[in-house]
């Protein structure tokens, strides 16, 4: 008689495979986003805030101040004294948004845009601003001397422009320059329309 090893050994192959059923087990995929992520970066002073206010307010994406969200929300790891301004905890800053960014339709502004994760943006927008009315700006906000020239520095070696080059696709990368009101809201108006086209281009 034979035995039960030598049954199912040469028994005929089920009617389901094994490689089958490998196949139709899918790894798990991140949610698709209905709206794109944005990172609005640049020098201090650029205009992302203005920017990011006036381009969520024509299409609904929410904004997020990072520094300030990190502020409120204690993902900071102390204080930079020569920028002046808090030094962001990155993974928990990560750990925060995560969810967010899953969900997309996120316009974050921030000066630095190397630590947030490839996959889940969409789009970096890098705003560039000429010396004379960065200068001008940073004065009228009343900054040091020190801290007006580390971001004039910043703003001439395109510090911000290589980070985000060397940190994306070049494709995503957006560089606009913000020199202007008038040019501020044709920025807006662009950035509005590149969102309307990536909702439509990701329902179909
Ligand atoms: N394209 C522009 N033309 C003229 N003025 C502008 C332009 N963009 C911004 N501004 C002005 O420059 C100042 C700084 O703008 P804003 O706060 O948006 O810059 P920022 O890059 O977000 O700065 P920070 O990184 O320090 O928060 C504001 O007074 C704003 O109205």
């Amino acid at each position: 008689m034979s035995s039960l090893r030598d049954q199912i050994s040469s028994s005929s192959p089920p009617s389901f495979s094994f490689e089958a059923e490998l196949v139709s087990w899918e790894m798990p995929r991140s949610r698709p986003r209905r709206s794109p992520n944005i990172i609005i970066c640049g020098t201090p002073g650029t205009g992302k805030t203005s920017l990011a206010e006036k381009v969520s307010e024509l299409s609904g994406l929410s904004h997020i101040n990072l520094s300030k969200y990190a502020v409120d929300n204690q993902l900071v790891d102390g204080w930079d004294n020569v920028l002046n301004c808090a030094v962001l905890d990155e993974d928990k800053v990560l750990d925060n948004l995560k969810e967010k960014f899953a969900d997309g339709g996120c316009i974050l502004d921030y000066h630095g845009c190397d630590f947030f994760p490839e996959e889940q943006m969409d789009l970096v927008v890098v705003l560039r601003t000429e010396t004379s009315a960065l200068y001008d700006r940073l004065k009228a906000r009343g900054y040091p001397e020190r801290k007006i020239s580390n971001n004039m520095e910043c703003e001439i070696f395109q510090t911000i422009l290589d980070e985000a080059r060397e940190s994306y696709d070049e494709a995503i990368v957006m560089e606009l320059t913000s020199n202007a009101e008038a040019e501020q809201r044709e920025n807006a108006r662009t950035l509005h329309s590149w969102i309307q086209d990536w909702i439509k281009t990701h329902s179909k």
